[in-house]
């Protein structure tokens, strides 16, 4: 694909496509568009730098590449294989040193190498190769049978390029490989990733902008998840950059107006940049160049008389690039009301409540001056305030944390309580209109019952049904004085408790002729069962 526009630069002829991306697309749950349309093509032999700012989507575009997250829109053909339906093949020649170490505790550097180079199908001799290269490339001789989790931090990211190198990934992306590491560690893993190019396309991401301007072979700048510029540092200078800078280290006696009065001889509108300790800065633009060389000479010439000890002549620096651009998106993105920052979306009119609100309250222009606590003076908190401090950041957390987790809460309380209502309705639905069978009172299942009964008055409910059941049966009934009752009953029961025993085994033949013998006994007995039946 050709990206046709004067932010892109034309693309080179002699190199073949590793990585074509086109209109790739990620949008984020709660609808965060994070990479938007982005379309450029990364070549083989060559490393191509992507530059953005925190949030501009430089991950999220390599974890779509990378299989790691699925793509909204859009898609990338990676070594020839489309990421939406070839992921498997995509990752056979792919290496990717993600933007946290990923390494097993217990495995030492060379048996990480080994591993991931076995993974990608190398042999036993060409393993050992690979780990013999890689060590030495990275400096980590010392630390080849080290186990990861005694690595530092810049010891463990060199492991991590040198795992997405091995097992010749034809495909390698890098995310920030060189955070964390001094500049010498910087160095060798430059050296080491430049000497690797070869035959392989590279894609890497930094905020180092002499890293990126040094190993890019082609730059991309990313702003807001859309691709803002793509091409050679040089081709990004020249389209963003203010042209040359003239830089000198000046005496403490230099008269800065002197030195401007002569470089104006040669360009009059020159004015000065930056004034800052030793050193002086002019911009110089493009199209001046032709003077250069006599105004140069001129101050030369004069540069022990004008203060100045030593000059020279750069061009625009990435970093420069890299601000023209953010600054171009960032006035882009305050549409419609809503100032984006990092991906988080802020209204304006809450800003400017804000600073309304606090410097109605400071009384200040500046609140964020008067707002801050001072912490030299600030006195603990003990006693009582503590407590209460403690208690409301508990409740504060806990609220914070239910509203996070609503669905958990939902869970918990609301559809437990639901359900017990939905059960209270249907049950008491489906009883409308069913009446339970009459249970009818009978001492039929008693043999020859004798039953004794007491009464405090000739009126009692109780007294009346049990008696009428009784006489409808047939039943012989004997009334005792109720403070009898007690007395009658437990005589009787004391002289026969043998036969007590034995109606526990009620439906033994023997124990029914024993029964009949002793019919107080069942008296006493039938009592309860009488009172079971008609309850
Ligand atoms: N899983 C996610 N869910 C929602 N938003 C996300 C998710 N991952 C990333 N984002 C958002 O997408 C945007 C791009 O994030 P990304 O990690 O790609 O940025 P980046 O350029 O790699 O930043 P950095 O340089 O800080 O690593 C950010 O605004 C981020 O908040």
């Amino acid at each position: 694909m050709h990206l046709e526009s004067n932010v892109y630069e034309k693309e080179p002829t002699n190199y073949n496509i590793g990585i074509q991306v086109n209109r790739l697309t990620k949008v984020f749950p709660g609808k965060k568009v994070a990479v938007r349309q982005v379309s450029f093509n990364m070549f083989e032999n060559q490393i191509t730098v992507l530059l953005g700012h925190n949030g501009a989507g430089k991950t999220t575009t390599m974890s779509m590449l990378t299989g790691m997250i699925t793509p909204t829109e859009g898609t990338a053909i990676v070594n020839g294989y489309d990421i939406r339906t070839n992921m498997p093949q995509v990752r056979d020649s792919l290496g990717l040193c993600p933007q946290h170490n990923i390494l097993f505790d217990e495995l030492t550097v060379a048996e990480h190498i080994r591993f991931f180079s076995k993974l990608k199908g190398l042999n036993k001799k060409e393993i050992d190769e690979e780990i013999n290269t890689y060590i030495d490339l990275l400096q980590l001789v010392p630390k080849r049978n080290a186990r990861s989790k005694t690595l530092s931090g810049g010891m463990k990211r060199k492991l991590s390029v040198a795992i997405a190198m091995c097992g010749r990934s034809k495909i390698v992306m890098l995310d920030e490989p060189t955070a964390g590491m001094d500049p010498a560690a910087r160095r060798a893993l430059w050296d080491m990733i430049v000497k690797q190019k070869k035959d392989r396309t590279i894609l890497l991401s930094t905020h180092f902008m002499d890293e990126a301007d040094l190993l890019g072979d082609r730059i991309a700048i990313m702003a807001g998840g859309q691709l803002q510029c793509c091409g050679s540092s040089f081709f990004l200078k020249k389209k963003y950059g203010a042209g040359y800078h003239l830089i000198m280290d000046k005496r403490q006696d230099c008269v800065v107006s002197q030195v401007t009065d002569l470089l104006k001889v040669y360009i009059p509108n020159i004015k000065v940049a930056t004034n800052i300790g030793s050193e002086l800065t002019y911009i110089l633009a493009e199209d001046q160049a032709v003077v250069f060389e006599k105004m140069l000479a001129d101050l030369e010439s004069k540069s022990k008389t004008l203060g100045v000890n030593s000059y020279g002549i750069s061009l625009t620096t990435m970093q420069e690039v890299f601000m023209k651009v953010g600054a171009d998106h960032g006035q882009e993105e305050i549409n419609n009301g809503e100032i984006v920052t990092n991906g988080n979306m802020v209204n304006e009119d809450e800003i400017t409540n804000y600073h309304k609100a606090d410097s109605a309250s400071t009384g200040s222009a500046h609140p964020s001056d008067n707002s801050r606590i001072n912490i030299t003076t600030a006195g603990f908190v003990t006693g009582f305030t503590l407590w209460r401090n403690q208690f409301v950041a508990m409740l504060m957390k806990k609220f914070r944390v239910t509203q996070r987790n609503w669905i958990l809460l939902l869970i918990q309380n609301v559809i437990p309580i639901a359900f017990i209502v939905i059960t209270m309705i249907v049950s008491r639905m489906m009883n409308i209109g069913i009446e339970l069978p009459r249970i009818d009172s009978t001492l039929d299942p008693f043999i020859d019952p004798i039953t004794t009964i007491t009464r405090d008055n000739e009126d009692n409910t109780y007294y009346v049904q049990y008696r009428n059941i009784l006489e409808r049966e047939n039943r012989e009934i004997r009334h005792f004085p109720t403070d009898s009752m007690t007395n009658n009953m437990l005589n009787q029961f004391l002289s026969t408790i043998l036969c007590g025993v034995i109606l526990e085994h009620y439906a033994n033949n023997f124990s029914l002729v024993l029964l009949r013998r002793c019919r107080s006994c069942i008296e006493l007995y039938e009592r309860p069962l009488i009172n079971q039946n008609l309850s």
